[in-house]
C-alpha cells in the first residue's frame, strides 16, 4: 500500500524532501502559506526527476502523487512521516508542531529539517515531546544521502527505529547522534569552514573563487569519499594515525586559523564577497547552477558506487534490495511462461548517459544492451558462481539499431528473446522500450567459453538445460522484425 508524507514548509528543503518521498512511491501531501510553493515545488521536482531515478542501474516504485493543502490539519491527515521544514525561528517551529499534533496520527513521526536547534528546544511545550525528533538533511535532499537524526531521552526507541528504517527506505543514511549538541556534527564543521573562509576573503588573502578553488581541486574530493579520519590514516603512511597526529597535532596549537572569531557582517564585507560571488559564477542562473551540481553529484555517486563505497555502497545496497524485490530478482524456477520475452532491464536514464545531442549517447544503447545480457545469463545460471569454475560467454557479434531517442530521467525496459542457443552458441534478441515507444533493438551473437583455455566450448549440462527450455519455447515466434538484418539504406 502506497504510504503518506506530509511536508509542513515546502521552501528549498521541504521541496527537496518532498521529491525524495515522491520519487521513492510515497504520496506527499504538503502545506506552505506561501502562493508560489507549488511552482517553487514543481521546479525542484524537474530537477529531482531527472536526476535522482538515474543514480540506481534499477528503477524505482512508481511515483507518489503530489498535493498541496490549505491548513496542516488537513496535510497531516493519513501521514506516517511529517517532515518540518518551516524557517529556522524557534516560535514558528513551535506553532507548527502544536497545529500538526493537534491533527496527525499519534503513532507518525514527526522529522524536523533544523540546522541548529536541538530536539529538546524542538520539543518545549510540546503536546507529545517523544514523537518530535530532528532529521537534519543536506541540500539537495533529492540527491544528498545523509541525515543526521537527533533524539532525546523523550523519544520512545521504537519510534526512533522507526524513524531510521523510512529513511533507509527512501535511499538516506541516517547518522543517530549519541547527544544532542548545537547545529548537530556536519553543520559544526561547515560553519567552521564557511568563518575562516570568511576571514581569508576579509584580509583579502583569497578570493571566493580562489576559496573554492582550494576546495574543489584538492580535498573537497578526497573528502566525498573518504572523509576526514581515514584519509589523515592514510597520510600517516605506514606508520598510521598515531604518526600523523605526533606529526600534525602541535600545528593545532599554532595560530593558523581564527576558528572562534567571527568577522564582523559589514555592509563592506557582504558587498565584498557578494561582488566576488557574482564575478565567479553571476553569468550561470541559480537553476542552472543546480543542473550543473545535480549533474556533477550524480556522476561522482554513480562513479562511488563501482566501487561499492561510501555514499555509492549505499547505492549499491539500495538497488540490490529493490531488484529482490522485482521481477529483475527472479530465477529462471520463477518463470512460469518461457515462450514470453524476458524482462532484463528496467531503469531510469542516467544524466552520465546523455551527450552533446542532449539524449541518451550511443555507447549506452550498447552498455544497456550488455546488462540485459548479464542479466539474461544470470537467470540461465551463469551467474558468479559459474564463471568463478571456469565458464562464461564471449559476445562474437552486435547489430544494434538506433530507432527513437531518450533523454535523462526517462524509464526504459529491455525485453529480451532466445533466437537460438543450446552448445556452445546463445542467440539473443533484446528490444529496449520507454512505455510503448520502441527505442532500440540489439542483437547479440555469444559464444560459451572457457576461461581457462579462452576457447570456446559446451556449456554445462544444467546451463544449456536452462537456455534450451527458452530457446524451445520461444522457436515458433515469428521472427522480430529487423532481426538478421545487415546495414543500408532502405530503398
Ligand atoms: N537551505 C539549506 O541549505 C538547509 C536548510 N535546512 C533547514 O530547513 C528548514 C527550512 O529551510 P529552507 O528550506 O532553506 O527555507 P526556505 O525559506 O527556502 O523555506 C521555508 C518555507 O517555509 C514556508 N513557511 C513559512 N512559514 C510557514 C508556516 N508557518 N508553515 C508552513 N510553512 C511556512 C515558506 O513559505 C517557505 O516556503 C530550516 O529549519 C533550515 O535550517 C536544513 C538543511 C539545509
Ligand atoms: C547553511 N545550512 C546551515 C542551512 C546548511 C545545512 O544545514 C546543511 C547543508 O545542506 O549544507
Amino acid at each position: 500500500m502506497t504510504q503518506t508524507a506530509a511536508i509542513i514548509g515546502g521552501g528549498v528543503i521541504g521541496g527537496g524532501w518532498a521529491a525524495r518521498f515522491l520519487l521513492n512511491g510515497w504520496d506527499v501531501r504538503v502545506f506552505d502559506p506561501d502562493p508560489e510553493a507549488a511552482r517553487k515545488i514543481g521546479d525542484v521536482l524537474a530537477n529531482a526527476r531527472r536526476s535522482l531515478p538515474g543514480l540506481l542501474d534499477v528503477a524505482l516504485p512508481p511515483e507518489g502523487q503530489l498535493s498541496f493543502h490549505d491548513t496542516i490539519a488537513e496535510a497531516v491527515t493519513g501521514a506516517i512521516w511529517i517532515q518540518e521544514s518551516v524557517p529556522e525561528r524557534l516560535q514558528i517551529k513551535h506553532d507548527s508542531f502544536a497545529a500538526i499534533q493537534r491533527a496527525c496520527d499519534p503513532r507518525a513521526v514527526i522529522g524536523s529539517s533544523t540546522s541548529g536547534f536541538k530536539p529538546s528546544q524542538l520539543q518545549q511545550n510540546a503536546q507529545d515531546r517523544g514523537q518530535i525528533l530532528v532529521c537534519h538533511p543536506f541540500n539537495p535532499v533529492y540527491l544528498l544521502p545523509l541525515v543526521e537524526v537527533v533524539s532525546t531521552a523523550q523519544n520512545p526507541s521504537e519510534l526512533i527505529e522507526t524513524a531510521k528504517g523510512i529513511l533507509s527506505r527512501v535511499g538516506m543514511h541516517p547518522l543517530h547522534l549519541k547527544k544532542e549538541i548545537d547545529a548537530h556534527v556536519a553543520d559544526r564543521f561547515l560553519e567552521a569552514v564557511w568563518r575562516e573562509a570568511l576571514w581569508l576573503v576579509k584580509d583579502g588573502i583569497a578570493t571566493t573563487e580562489e576559496i573554492d578553488d582550494a576546495i574543489r581541486y584538492g580535498f573537497g574530493i578526497r573528502w566525498a569519499q573518504m572523509g576526514l579520519f581515514e584519509t589523515y590514516r592514510v597520510a600517516g603512511g605506514e606508520a598510521g594515525m598515531k604518526h600523523f597526529m605526533a606529526q600534525f597535532g602541535p600545528a593545532l596549537q599554532w595560530p593558523w586559523t581564527k576558528l572562534m572569531d567571527v568577522p564582523e557582517f559589514t555592509e563592506e564585507l557582504v558587498d565584498l564577497i557578494a561582488g566576488q560571488s557574482d564575478a565567479q559564477s553571476g553569468h550561470h542562473t541559480i537553476r542552472e547552477l543546480e543542473r550543473i551540481r545535480d549533474n556533477n553529484l550524480v556522476a561522482m555517486m554513480r562513479a562511488l558506487k563501482t566501487q561499492d563505497w561510501g555514499a555509492g555502497a549505499l547505492l549499491g545496497a539500495q538497488e540490490k534490495a529493490i531488484r529482490q524485490g522485482s521481477e529483475l530478482g527472479q530465477t529462471a524456477g520463477d518463470i512460469r511462461d518461457p515462450a514470453a520475452p524476458v524482462l532484463t532491464v528496467h531503469r531510469a536514464v542516467p544524466l552520465d548517459w546523455t551527450d552533446y545531442n542532449g539524449h541518451m549517447n550511443e555507447a549506452k544503447y550498447l552498455q544497456a544492451f550488455g546488462d540485459a545480457t548479464d542479466r539474461f545469463m544470470e537467470l540461465i545460471g551463469c551467474d558468479a558462481a559459474y564463471i568463478a569454475s571456469g565458464g562464461s560467454y564471449f559476445t562474437a557479434e552486435t547489430h544494434i539499431r538506433h530507432i527513437d531517442e531518450v533523454n535523462a530521467g526517462a524509464l526504459i525496459e529491455i525485453r529480451t528473446r532466445v533466437l537460438g542457443g543450446g552448445g556452445k552458441k546463445m542467440h539473443l534478441w533484446h528490444e529496449m522500450y520507454e512505455g510503448a515507444r520502441l527505442l532500440a533493438t540489439g542483437e547479440h551473437f555469444l559464444l560459451h567459453v572457457s576461461l581457462e583455455t579462452r576457447r570456446a566450448c559446451d556449456a554445462s549440462p544444467a546451463l544449456d538445460a536452462a537456455l534450451r527450455r527458452f530457446a524451445d519455447a520461444q522457436a515458433d515466434l515469428s521472427p522480430p522484425d529487423g532481426a538478421g538484418r545487415s546495414i543500408g539504406a532502405p530503398r
